[in-house]
């Protein structure tokens, strides 16, 4: 049915960010995709992804983040073949989906689950037709869909739910259901599209845990889309961010969130870590030092040093007296990460010495400007 990449040698990405080609242990490829709409009367053409590579590996949980407009439908439909890139290939676990005829792409999307924001499910069918439905499209025998449907209801927290309809569902009960419809054909990868944009924040939680559990169990390669850092905080190995159709910054979750380069990420950094200057410090913010007026900085602290006790030290080594502004300790990807932004009063070159104190380690300090 599908067809294996064997055909075209590989070949280095031509853009600034190679990825490598595609091995046994590549779940999801994205080789130097364009993606195009033409023209049309009323509107000009768009350039909805430009040139991006991104490479996924078995098992892992890769979340795309990125503001709206930013590209992040048009790469899930990419991937899973609802539609066909301008230049470029899209390569699940082994098959290039790019070069699949549409007959062969039915047969190659049973590999590929997809959950949605707000879950699809048909409202005629219970929770158990629901699920049995791809496997039915699929012409499986009754007896198989049974056994295959059952123990999924189960893995999802379901299995007294099974004749039930959506309407008598809870939205995060809804999109149990549709995550057990994802994995009824036994994918090797998970697309998810916002899934838990839709639900208040402890559903969103719960269902987080439940996509983690999936992953680790079944080895499945997860990615997802989503404009919320705090979704790829709580479930991404690694995260890239989208803006205006480029990748414009990927890597591990805690390098991203610990040292973020992009101007867009930091804004989706500091939305969730605190990171960012509170408002009403922003204000009070001026450039250089009024007449006696205090230096503020932002520090970093990364992993293990979150834990050092930096400020203590410095406050002892050169008489200083450090007033914490605002902070935050937290972890994330399993490692501890926190943020102070904290004002002192120094001479120019005690500073000076102060700032290359705190910036000892991995910590990053920075001077915001002054407060009077
Ligand atoms: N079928 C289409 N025809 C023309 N332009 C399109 C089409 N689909 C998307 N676009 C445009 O491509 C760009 C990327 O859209 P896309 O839907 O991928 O963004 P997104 O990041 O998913 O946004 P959102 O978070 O709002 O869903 C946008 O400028 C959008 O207007």
């Amino acid at each position: 049915m599908s067809k294996p990449v064997m055909n075209a040698p590989w070949q280095p990405p031509a853009g600034d960010r190679p990825v490598s080609p595609p091995t046994s242990e590549t779940g999801i490829l994205i080789d130097r995709v364009r993606k195009v709409y033409a023209a049309r009367k009323s509107s000009a053409e768009v350039v909805a992804l430009d040139d991006i590579s991104l490479s996924v590996p078995k098992g892992a949980i890769l979340g795309v983040i990125g503001r709206s407009g930013a590209g992040k439908s048009t790469l899930i439909r990419l991937i899973n073949g609802l539609d066909k890139p301008t230049s470029g290939r899209v390569v699940v676990n082994g098959v290039e989906i790019t070069a699949l005829s549409e007959r062969e792409l039915r047969g190659a999307r049973r590999s590929i689950g997809m959950v949605f924001q707000h879950f699809n499910l048909l409202s005629s069918r219970t929770a158990f037709g629901n699920v049995a439905l791809p496997l039915e499209i699929a012409g499986t025998p009754k007896a198989v869909i049974e056994k295959r449907v059952l123990p999924l209801l189960d893995m999802v927290g379901l299995a007294d739910k099974r004749d039930r309809y959506p309407a008598e569902l809870s939205g995060g009960q809804k999109q149990r259901v549709g995550i057990a419809r994802a994995l009824a054909t036994e994918p090797s990868v998970l697309l998810s599209d916002e899934a838990t944009s839709a639900l208040d924040p402890e559903t969103t939680d719960q269902i987080l845990e439940l996509l983690k559990q999936i992953n680790r169990d079944l080895r499945l390669t997860i990615l997802f889309i989503t404009h919320e850092m705090a979704v790829v905080k709580a479930l991404a190995d690694r995260v890239a961010v989208i803006e205006g159709g480029r990748i414009v910054e990927d890597g591990a979750t805690f390098d991203v969130f610990a040292t973020p380069r992009h101007e867009v990420t930091r804004r989706f950094v500091s939305s969730v870590t605190g990171s960012g200057a509170p408002e009403w410090l922003l204000e009070k913010l001026q450039p250089t030092q009024p007449p006696g007026g205090l230096a503020v900085l932002r520090i970093t602290f990364k992993g293990s040093d979150a834990n050092q006790p930096l400020l203590s030290r410095v406050t002892r080594e050169f008489g200083v007296d450090l007033n914490i502004l605002s902070g935050q300790v937290e972890m994330i990807a399993g490692h501890p990460f926190g943020t102070l932004i904290v004002s002192l009063g120094a001479a120019p070159d005690v500073l000076r010495q102060v700032i290359a104190q705190l910036s000892a380690g991995n910590n990053l300090v920075e001077q915001l400007g002054y407060v009077a």
